[in-house]
């Protein structure tokens, strides 16, 4: 459904995506997951026609994103990094106005944004003014606000961050609910747990580059499904990755010093790689 091809994003001489290619299915839930600065935000930009490549190109629906191609941009939506809610207006005032962004009128629109209401829960407060929301409230609301044109794809970067841990909750149930009524959901994330929770395939992105892409499941049995974390006699904490439990028991009888012995993670799969931490 989406095809990156060999797509590289200069910022003058710094290259923020370098030379990346993808393939991301119908029906997916894909997850780009790497720290601050890794081109996340750079690629989903170019992914919504909001930035050009430099190089290469980024392929929809078999048609060639741009910035003007409206038949793409009307199957698309993004929920932006930023809070993008118009704050003096109301939850259900919120919706309409981006209803009518998408030229949705009459019977359609209110039908549109009733659906909407009732699928997020905010019915009961539909007319509380979204300033007054909490930050996590606000950023439940720009998700709804995301499907009003009913999207077959839908972006969305870093959509839970500052978010305490019982609404980022909250919004996982809604994007799972969302991809399991089929929609493809592309997010970027330097959550560990939202991630390995919530998506099906995940890039590990770092330097403007995809260095590795698979199931949360393959990435971790690769590295080693068991993780001895011990400290060295120069107080450094070293890591090991097992295939088998009794591998790694076998291991940890050597150690005198302190250690855990752990399932690993996806921050261990990124680590071994980069020797860097995506948090
Ligand atoms: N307009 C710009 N001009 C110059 N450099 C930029 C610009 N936008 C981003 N960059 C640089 O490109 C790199 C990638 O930035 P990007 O925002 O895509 O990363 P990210 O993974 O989304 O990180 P974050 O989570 O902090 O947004 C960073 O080094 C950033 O400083």
């Amino acid at each position: 459904m989406i095809e990156i091809k060999d797509v590289t994003k200069k910022y003058g001489d710094f290259t923020a995506i370098d030379h990346l290619n993808l393939s991301i299915e119908k029906g997916s839930f894909f997850g780009l997951l790497g720290p601050n600065g890794a081109g996340k935000t750079t690629l989903i930009k170019m992914l919504v026609g909001l930035l050009k490549p430099s190089s290469g190109n980024i392929i929809i629906k078999k048609q060639k994103m741009s910035r003007d191609n409206t038949f793409l941009k009307n199957k698309i939506s993004i929920v932006p990094q930023h809070i993008n809610l118009d704050k003096e207006l109301s939850i259900k005032e919120n919706l309409i106005f981006s209803a009518k962004l998408y030229k949705i009128k009459g019977k359609e629109q209110e039908k549109r944004v009733e659906e909407l209401l009732q699928f997020s829960e905010f019915k009961a407060i539909e007319n509380k003014l979204s300033k007054k929301l909490s930050g996590g409230m606000q950023r439940k609301l720009m998700i709804v606000k995301a499907l009003v044109n009913n999207p077959e794809i839908i972006f969305l970067d870093e959509p839970t961050v500052g978010i305490d841990v019982n609404n980022r909750r909250k919004i996982w149930n809604m994007l799972k609910i969302m991809n399991d009524m089929g929609k493809t959901i592309i997010l970027t994330t330097h959550y560990i747990e939202e991630a390995e929770y919530l998506c099906d395939k995940i890039g590990l992105m770092d330097n403007g580059k995809i260095f590795y892409c698979d199931t949360s499941d393959h990435l971790k049995n690769n590295l080693g499904k068991f993780t001895v974390e011990h400290f060295n006699k120069n107080k450094i904490t070293e890591y090991k990755y097992f295939h088998t439990i009794e591998e790694a028991k076998k291991y940890v009888n050597t150690l005198s010093d302190h250690y855990i012995l752990r399932n690993t993670n996806l921050e261990d799969v990124f680590y071994n790689f980069t020797n860097r931490k995506v948090q």
